[in-house]
């Protein structure tokens, strides 16, 4: 199931070619890119979820540049084969291009990862233009944009009506034209997601996109049952690591509590001589 080969833009752009669906997940830490990485997913984002996620914040809002290098650095060092791609975090972007480049040379060069991810459509064309002109390879985010869910007021569904549709389908040929190597398409109508990957010649990652997308992403923690706040439709839980942690944690209160651990096999044997004189001297 590991890949041996490097993931590469070159290679995700061919893996959509040849119609091999990309597995993406989100990553934030050292030990869980590695685990990722030998489950065989291709591509590791480091996303401003974890805003939510692991710095408890209720929308992803407040993070900032200096914790997303953080993580992605972390990310980084925990995989070999992976592409790795960082999300450019609320404020780090939107002010104009110049930023966009500066935020985005900063996430790949004290980061470390191999891309960057920016949301918004067709707006933000003048700002990928400039990111990839630097020579840092850029991930489109359309539909639901965490980011700007002040502006409509919550996590909602987008590209619900034919109008919003056809928007979302042009931000996200925009953003190819601008020079982006892959688009991700979040909370919309599974016919709108497979329109925009069959319009695309980059690889589309749907996030409650549908099955027609080139591949999908979820919420690591989400997935695995780890963190249970959210439920968005769009969610597959494929383990209950919160139940598993709660359960063992709760069997080590007991055991501590109990004096049923540390057991022998737990602890360090001292010479019974050197222990007898350590004895008598007290
Ligand atoms: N833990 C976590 N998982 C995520 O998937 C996630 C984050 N955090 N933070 C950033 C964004 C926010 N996301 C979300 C959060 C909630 C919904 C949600 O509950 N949506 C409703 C749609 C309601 C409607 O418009 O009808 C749903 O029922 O799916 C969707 C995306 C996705 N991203
Ligand atoms: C939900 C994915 C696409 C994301 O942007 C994130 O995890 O921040
Ligand atoms: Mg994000």
């Amino acid at each position: 199931m590991a890949r041996l080969e490097r993931v590469t833009v070159p290679s995700v752009l061919e893996m959509k070619r040849r119609g091999e669906r990309i597995a993406m997940l989100t990553a934030y830490d050292y030990p869980t890119a590695r685990l990722l990485e030998r489950a065989g997913v291709e591509v590791i984002l480091v996303g401003d979820s974890l805003g939510m996620v692991t710095l408890g914040y209720d929308s992803t809002v407040p993070v900032t540049l200096e914790e997303m290098i953080h993580h992605v650095k972390a990310v980084v060092r925990g995989t070999s084969r992976a592409l790795v791609v960082g999300d450019l975090p609320f404020g780090s972007y939107g002010e104009s291009p110049g930023q966009a480049v500066r935020s985005a040379t900063r996430l790949v060069k004290e980061g470390g990862c191999d891309a960057v991810k920016l949301e918004g459509g067709s707006e933000m064309v003048a700002a990928v233009e400039a990111v990839v002109r630097v020579g840092i390879p850029v991930v489109g985010h359309v539909g639901l944009l965490p980011q700007s869910a002040g502006r409509y007021g919550g996590f909602r569904v987008q590209g619900k009506t034919a109008a919003e549709a056809r928007e979302l389908l042009q931000g996200a040929r925009d953003l190819q034209a601008a020079g982006a190597f892959m688009v991700v398409v979040e909370a919309v109508p599974a016919p709108v997601g497979e329109a925009i990957s069959r319009a695309l010649e980059v690889p589309v990652i749907g996030i409650g996109a549908g099955a027609g997308c080139d591949g999908q992403v979820l919420v690591t923690p989400d997935m695995l049952g780890l963190q249970e706040e959210l439920s968005p439709r769009f969610l597959k839980r494929y383990a209950n690591l919160a139940g598993t942690i709660v359960e063992a944690a709760g069997r080590y209160v007991s055991e501590v509590k109990e004096g049923r651990f540390p057991e022998e096999v737990h602890g360090y044997a001292m010479d019974a001589e050197e222990e007898r004189r350590f004895r008598s001297g007290l």
